[in-house]
């Protein structure tokens, strides 16, 4: 690749104009091009984090954000870069177009002159910040910026520790110059997008802004306000998350006026009923606050008898380091706090206690569930995997198609779907019989005058659009009545499914791994606190395990290899079911190749084709297709795809052979006959990778409402 090329293609990773000229011939290069994102790593309460982000945001350089314990360093691709002034000094001169660096030569030399002189003098804690106030305020007198007519790299510098160390009440007093220029900086864009458009000072009572504040463009804890912008009705709160999941468990809120809202988890008296602990939670974490209220609290008197597990309440407190174990810090509501409780609990009424229940009890009570620790774990790693997942496919330029739920195909051929219709309703409502004609259902009388079913698969219907647009994936829920009441099925479950355009079967693979191992380190990611549940409750070595499957490549391997290997490991094995090559395998051959024999995700392809859909694309020894199955340790399958047959003829007499009519499939055979091309895809089952994740054993424990045979409540 020529070397302005990479240059430009580089510019443009970093969110900047293309200028090249020769680039503009080029654009399908750039299309090819894999542009490494670029990424700022550190912990998200330093001031050299928030220093690099708000220069990033005033330079308009694309940076993304990771949590991180350590020193903040820059990445971009293979590449590192640390320490604050140069990843100062390089956001500022990523991009041509932008005047953070200075307007002119000389400018530059000055915002140099000024970031040097900030780094070494407002360290944390500085030296002697008196004098260095008053070298800020002398030269800030006649000036609106430290350097030139705008916001500059070298006002990031001197404003972000300065707001950092007022933040921490250890400015006692500024020069006016110095405050009018603060206050210009706190005004300007990039600081309000970073600090949150207002940052508390050390003991401010809790404010509700106006007007809510934008989202912030990076989603650290740090940059978004302390007190929730869409609380108003409580007249503001604090997520629990913002106090227990910061990096230093919250002890940097010490001494601050906070108020918090949520659920009891339990509650305890002492002192002759003179102090009340709470356990509270609000699902922002999977951590409970401790909060202990003395009886000269304001509404310590309207708890009494009401507050058990389950009431909601809001307590108006101060933090303080916590002198029991298990949290750094607490809430004490003593005198000037307050409690205010919203809806009190009748202890003997209320199903969920404090101790744990059996899953088949929550599921029973599938309202109230998700207050359990389990189901709100689940929940927010559900979450977690759904954002994962669009981000994914997003980031490697797949579109989002929504696939239709009701439909008159039936994908699989496998006939186990839920009819749609409105005839029984109607003949109900009427008191007439059902419309009948030859002794059979008149459908022309029904509401699409023709049988219709909830999907099975959105599959087909995407392939259209990937015969389009090339690269498409659907994401919704799909339906399968089939009489099953297993742990591993469910009538309503949530597919994601990829289309791409040319590509084979094991272009099909490269993503079903890439994909996978994006979701598994997404959540190890951003949802740590979860996991470590899991991995105490539910099961031990979970880390361990999804480590390993972010590890190393999936070992890939033939169906007739798998079939020789189990053959051969049957005597050892002692399988329920004989191998044999033809054989639909069982999820206990599945599991032994995974956890027995390769230790680790293994993808099965080419398997025989009458054990497969008609869409699978014939091999050529005619008696396998190129389909493929991801096997997971712990799980079984997790994906099922293949390249799909993309030959008219092959297709028709498969669809044939299978017992199906040609006809019904005719906008299907249309894509063959007009602009055919080779295109694979594949489905994952939602929950499986839920269950895959968390190492939850039950389907029917990963979805909101589960639905199998005799369960559609709630
Ligand atoms: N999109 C897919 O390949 C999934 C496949 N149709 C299934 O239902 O298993």
């Amino acid at each position: 690749m020529c070397r302005w090329l990479k240059l430009e293609l580089d510019r443009k990773a970093l969110g900047g104009r293309l200028r090249c000229k020769r680039l503009q011939r080029c654009t399908s290069l750039a299309a090819m091009g894999k542009i490494p994102a670029l990424t700022l790593s550190g912990n998200s309460d330093d001031v050299r984090t928030k220093m690099v982000l708000v220069a990033a945001k005033a330079a308009g350089v694309d940076l993304k954000f990771e949590a991180k314990a350590g020193v903040p360093s820059i990445q971009y691709g293979m590449k590192t870069i640390k320490y604050t002034g140069a990843m100062l000094r390089f956001v500022g001169k990523c991009l041509e177009d932008t005047e953070v660096y200075g307007n002119t030569f000389f400018e530059s030399a000055e915002v140099d002159m000024w970031l040097d002189w900030s780094l070494m003098e407002l360290e944390d804690p500085p030296a002697d910040l008196e004098r260095v106030l008053k070298v800020l305020e002398k030269h800030l007198d006649q000036r609106t910026f430290v350097v030139g007519q705008r916001f500059t790299l070298a006002d990031v510098a001197a404003s972000i520790p300065l707001i950092h160390l007022e933040q921490q009440g250890k400015v006692t007093a500024l020069g006016t110059a110095t405050k009018r220029w603060l206050n210009t900086c706190k005004e300007a864009d990039p600081v309000k997008n970073i600090l949150g458009s207002h940052s508390p000072p050390k003991t401010a009572q809790p404010v509700v802004p106006s007007r809510p504040a934008a989202a912030s463009a990076t989603t650290s804890i740090a940059s978004t306000p302390l007190i929730d912008p869409y609380s108003s009705s409580v007249r503001g709160r604090t997520e629990i998350k913002k106090i227990l999941a910061a990096e230093d468990g919250g002890k940097g809120l010490i001494g601050q006026k906070i108020s918090v809202c949520g659920w009891v988890k339990t509650v305890r008296e002492a002192e002759k009923g003179k102090l009340c602990f709470v356990q509270l939670n609000d699902g922002s974490v999977p951590l409970d606050i401790q909060v202990v209220i003395h009886s000269e609290a304001k509404g310590f008197d309207t708890l009494k008898g009401k507050v058990g597990t389950g009431a909601s309440m809001k307590c108006i407190g101060q933090i303080v380091e916590s002198p029991g174990r298990g949290q750094a810090v607490e809430l004490s509501v003593k005198d000037s706090g307050e409690v205010i409780l919203f809806g009190g609990v009748d202890a003997k009424d209320y199903p969920l206690s404090k101790k744990g229940h059996s899953h088949e009890f929550l599921r029973s009570i599938a309202h109230l569930r998700p207050r359990s620790n389990l189901i709100g774990c689940v929940a927010r790693v559900r979450a977690a995997l759904a954002q994962a997942t669009h981000e994914f496919f997003r980031s490697n330029g797949f579109l989002y198609v929504h696939t239709p739920l009701i439909t008159a195909a039936d994908c699989e051929g496998a006939g186990e779907m839920f009819q749609v219709t409105t005839m029984m309703a109607e003949a109900e409502k009427d008191g007439k019989p059902l419309p009948m004609v030859n002794g059979k259902f008149d459908y022309s009388k029904d509401f699409f005058q023709k049988p219709a079913f909830l999907t099975v698969s959105g599959q087909l219907s995407v392939e259209n659009y990937c015969c389009s647009l090339s690269k498409v994936y659907t994401f919704g829920p799909t339906f399968r009545a089939e009489n099953s009441h297993t742990s591993r099925h469910l009538a309503e479950f949530w597919m994601i499914e990829p289309e791409l355009a040319f590509a084979d079967i094991f272009d099909d693979m490269n993503i079903a791994e890439d994909y996978l191992k994006y979701c598994v380190s997404y959540a190890m990611t951003h949802n740590r606190a979860d996991l470590d549940f899991f991995e105490d409750k539910i099961e031990k070595g979970l880390i361990k395990r999804l480590e390993n499957l972010l590890a190393e490549p999936f070992a890939r391997l033939t169906y007739t290899e798998a079939i020789d290997i189990l053959i051969k490991e049957s005597p050892k094995a002692g399988f329920g079911v004989p191998v044999e090559w033809g054989m639909d395998l069982g999820s206990e051959h599945e599991r032994y190749l995974a956890e027995k024999v390769y230790k680790k995700p293994v993808i099965l392809y080419n398997y025989p084709k009458d054990i497969k859909a008609f869409y699978m694309r014939l091999n050529e020894d005619n008696r396998t297709v190129a389909a493929m199955d991801v096997l997971a340790p712990a799980i079984g399958e997790v994906i099922g795809g293949s390249q799909r047959e993309e030959r008219l003829d092959v297709l028709d007499r498969r669809i044939t052979e299978m017992g199906l009519e040609p006809k019904d499939y005719w906008w299907y055979r249309d894509l063959r006959r007009f602009g055919s091309v080779p295109h694979s895809g594949f489905g994952l089952g939602f929950e499986r990778l839920i269950m895959l994740t968390t190492g939850v054993e039950n389907i029917r424990d990963v979805i909101p409402y589960p639905r199998y045979p005799g369960h559609a409540e709630f």
